[in-house]
């Protein structure tokens, strides 16, 4: 197979790191380029709908014309029997127009967290303030956090790259 070339829609390193993860491991010997594509939606998003828009947004917006694949990821929360979760999503646009997608880890946040949230706060902030540490968004992320580094974010964004491969491989058979 010819290689691909492929961007990502983040300068962020879990999202980065991600995609190149998956993409050595299939051996698609694809050179990743990080691009600054807006997601389109708010810089917090608060439903599975606006965070699922804001990664096809992404995806769609890196191909720049140029790229045969894009992929763009997403985190976000949403409401759910009165608490918030954080959830996440990825999509994966080609050169020729068609668009997958593929959700990943949801798990609820601590009601002092959520409390910041409602009141119109940014997740990545509130979080570092809450572990007291710096740019947790860009490697372990909430989801380190929450489950004691068991599960880091640039993992949880792995797990999603691959279902979106893994449905771009299908067609591609
Ligand atoms: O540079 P970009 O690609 O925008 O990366 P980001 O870390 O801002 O990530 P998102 O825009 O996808 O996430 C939307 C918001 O949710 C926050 N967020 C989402 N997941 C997070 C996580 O696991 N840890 C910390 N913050 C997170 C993030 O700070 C944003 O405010
Ligand atoms: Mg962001």
């Amino acid at each position: 197979m010819k290689t691909l070339t492929v961007s990502v829609a983040s300068k962020n390193p879990a999202k980065i790191d991600a995609v190149s993860a998956v993409l050595e491991k299939l051996q698609l010997g694809a050179e990743i380029v990080p691009v600054d594509a807006g997601s389109g939606v708010s810089a917090q998003p608060f439903s599975l709908e606006e965070t699922r828009q804001g990664a096809v947004n992404r995806a769609q917006a890196a191909l720049l014309g140029k790229y045969d694949l894009a992929f763009g990821l997403e985190g976000g929360v949403y409401v759910l029997e009165e608490s918030l979760y954080l959830c996440n999503w990825g999509a994966l646009a080609t050169k020729e127009g068609r668009i997958y997608t593929a959700a990943g880890a949801q798990l609820p946040l601590p009601e002092r967290i959520s409390e910041q949230l409602r009141a119109g706060r940014e997740l990545g902030p509130v979080m570092d303030e809450y572990a007291g540490e710096i740019g947790i968004r860009h490697h372990k992320g909430a989801i380190g956090i929450l489950t004691s580094g068991l599960v880091k974010r640039n993992e949880m964004f792995e797990h999603i790259v691959e279902l979106l491969a893994g449905q771009f491989l299908k067609d591609s058979d």
